[in-house]
């Protein structure tokens, strides 16, 4: 029986800016047994530490971090981009592959010494996780590990948050 293979993952060409190759990761949100997969195997990478908060990343981050949050039974945090979260918020700015932006988060959204997961869907030059976990750490909160479903390795984004354990699914 031949074995059909499905594209998880476009590429689309100039988008949003000339010049950037763009990770699509929507294909994949129509498939459950492969986002039931990627969310084993980061529960698996995490070695069974033990997890409080996981904090999504706006907006691409929100759909794998929520899924997490609820299997390790811990709270999920979004950090969104500037002007969106209602309550008080500490904010970041940042430079990121195609732009600059800042992010936000809620300042009572995570309390000292509770252990934090950073996810997001891309990790291309590691501004916006860098940004991420320094929200997370100026709340104090433990950053215990970054994962993300793609790492653009050429971009060195791992330079950027280095220090805190990074875990990524698919490597390009
Ligand atoms: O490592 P970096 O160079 O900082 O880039 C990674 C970020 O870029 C994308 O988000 P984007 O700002 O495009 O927002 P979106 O998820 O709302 O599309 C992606 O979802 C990451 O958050
Ligand atoms: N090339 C890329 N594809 C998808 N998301 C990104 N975020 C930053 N660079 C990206």
């Amino acid at each position: 029986m031949s074995k059909k293979c499905k594209c998880i993952v476009s590429f689309l060409w100039d988008f949003p800016k000339e010049g950037i190759s763009y990770k699509d990761i929507t294909p994949m949100l129509q498939d459950p047994k492969a986002m039931d997969h990627a969310v084993n195997l980061f529960v698996e990478r995490l070695k069974s530490q033990d997890i409080d908060i996981v904090v999504g990343i706006e907006s691409r981050g929100f759909f794998f971090a929520a899924l997490l949050a609820q299997k390790l039974n811990a709270g999920f945090v979004p950090v969104r981009k500037k002007g969106k979260l209602p309550a008080e918020t500490l904010e970041e700015n940042y430079d990121l592959e195609y732009g600059i932006d800042v992010l936000e988060i809620h300042k009572d959204a995570i309390s000292k010494g509770q252990n934090v997961l950073v996810h997001d869907d891309v990790l291309a030059t590691g501004g916006t996780a860098r940004a991420a976990c320094n929200l997370v750490e100026r709340l104090g909160g433990k950053v215990v590990q970054c994962n993300f479903l793609i790492e653009l390795s050429f971009l060195n984004g791992r330079n950027k948050i280095a220090g805190f354990p990074v875990e990524s699914l698919i490597q390009y």
